[in-house]
């Protein structure tokens, strides 16, 4: 069984002695030690508005000189769940999707090179490990996030395309990092593209995600600067009567149709293998020295607006034909259920294809693109009214896989030919970062690059 199976079994079966606790957050592990029927029994004993509180209410109730027990801002586990940050993979990756996330870029400052940006990653690591096992940050911590666990913190760097000539590594690129091709439909800002070193933050709570957001930023001291960041969430966990799959900002269920990791190909479509397989594609990955990728992903980052004033005036019916999936549960419409296989050659009654030729889900599937597939793991973002009067809405579109050649380019070209979805999207940011394998025990992210 692979790292990332193992992690997965390990976190689904902290769900699931939560639910025989009879909670359904269905975020990870209860914290150890203490049982969801423990807490509930101290909790009856200070009555519901207790219950209700919650870690924040504690902290309010004894500014208000009222002094709860302190078992009392233990009720929820969204708070106590952690993520390992050591492993054969980075975190945030196949870690389920947090309620908040930070997508931020930086550029090595002028003059700062290979030296400078070693340091900058073993400060980053040591940052990332300390916070997303709930403890402070060295030296600096703002205090932002006391009261509060990890809330299943996860940190994730990358490397952009330029961080290799900047460090004087240019040999060790590798050649899946080369250039996106341009797209018809794309609408580009290069200011809010790309970027030498790309870090992602993802939480169950605003306030943890901001501290390790801030803690990062100031870890870079004068080695390196923000280009751009961007903010986003997803459903808060318990939001749901069940665990689901996230809807995203149009209101569709967004991620159904992902690899998933009980699948024997999982692993091989999402991470580097750690030596290069047989046959032609062998020889020229060999030739570029890139072991150190070994275990790792790319991450395509795609900032797509949507635009929600013409699609929310669209019947529900139209949507649907967009999509190709109901909305309401995600199932295909050719019928079934949300895991019910599309019927693509199904035909209607009326003598045409029920998922019509153009609907995204149709010219996306790996069926319809030589089996190409990536793992889509995305935040909505909002950052208000643009200045044409629309909401600036949408996707922070971030997808995984061992290569964006047989991942995201090929699917991406399909869809800017034909997709009626495009209609009512706009890809305005773009990037593509090398996220290498997860660091071992004493060591840090991107080790291996940097020091061999
Ligand atoms: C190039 C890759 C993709 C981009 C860009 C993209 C944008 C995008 N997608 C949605 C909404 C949905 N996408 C769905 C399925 C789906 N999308 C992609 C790829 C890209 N999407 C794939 C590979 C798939 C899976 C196809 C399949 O195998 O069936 C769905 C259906 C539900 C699901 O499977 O997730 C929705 C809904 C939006 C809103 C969007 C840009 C804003
Ligand atoms: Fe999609």
């Amino acid at each position: 069984m692979s790292d990332t199976q193992q992690n997965d079994l390990a976190r689904k079966d902290g769900k699931d002695s939560e639910a025989d606790h009879g909670t359904d957050h269905g975020t990870g592990a209860a914290p150890a030690g203490v049982s969801r029927r423990r807490l509930l029994g101290t909790a009856s004993a200070v009555g519901a508005a207790g219950l209700a509180v919650g870690a924040a209410g504690g902290a309010a109730a004894s500014a208000a000189g009222r002094h709860e027990p302190a078992s009392v801002t233990a009720l929820t586990t969204v708070g106590t769940d952690t993520v390992a940050f050591h492993g054969a993979h980075q975190p945030g990756i196949t870690t389920p999707l947090q309620a908040r996330g930070h997508l931020v870029a930086f550029d090595l400052a002028p003059g700062a090179g290979r030296k400078e940006a070693s340091a900058l990653l073993r400060r980053w690591s040591a940052s990332a490990r300390a916070l997303m096992a709930g403890e402070p940050a060295a030296g600096h911590d703002t205090g932002v996030a006391l009261d509060a666990g990890p809330s299943s913190l996860t940190v994730t760097f990358g490397f952009g395309r330029t961080f290799f000539d900047r460090t004087g590594l240019t040999g060790r690129r590798p050649s899946a990092l080369d250039p996106l091709p341009p797209f018809s439909s794309d609408h580009l800002d290069a200011r809010r593209s790309d970027g030498d070193l790309w870090i992602q933050v993802g939480a169950n709570d605003a306030l943890v995600a901001f501290h390790a957001l801030r803690t990062l930023q100031k870890d870079a001291g004068a080695a390196a600067r923000v280009r751009w960041q961007m903010n986003g969430f997803n459903r808060t966990p318990g939001a749901t009567a069940h665990p689901m799959t996230a809807r995203n900002l149009m209101g569709q269920l967004d991620g159904t149709a992902n690899p998933k990791p009980s699948e024997p190909d999982f692993d091989r479509r999402l991470f580097v293998p750690p030596t290069p397989t047989a046959g032609p594609a062998a020889d020229s990955t060999a030739s570029e020295d890139t072991a150190w990728m070994a275990g790792g992903s790319y991450a395509v980052v795609r900032r797509i607006r949507m635009l929600l004033d013409s699609w929310e005036q669209l019947s529900l019916h139209h949507q649907e034909q967009v999509i190709g999936r109901r909305k309401a549960d995600g199932a295909p419409l050719t019928g079934g259920t949300e895991g019910t296989a599309l019927g693509l050659d199904t035909v209607g009654p009326d003598g045409k294809l029920v998922i019509p030729g153009n609907a995204h889900a149709r010219i996306s599937a790996p069926e319809a693109n030589g089996g190409a597939a990536m793992l889509r793991r995305p935040f909505s973002f909002h950052d208000g009214i643009g200045p044409d009067g629309t909401p600036d809405a949408g996707l922070l579109f971030v997808c995984w896989q061992a290569d964006p050649l047989k991942g995201f380019v090929p699917v991406q070209r399909k869809l800017d030919r034909g997709d009626a979805l495009s209609a009512y999207i706009r890809h305005e940011a773009s990037g593509l970062f090398a996220v290498p394998g997860g660091a071992r025990e004493g060591e840090y992210v991107g080790q291996r690059l940097l020091e061999a």
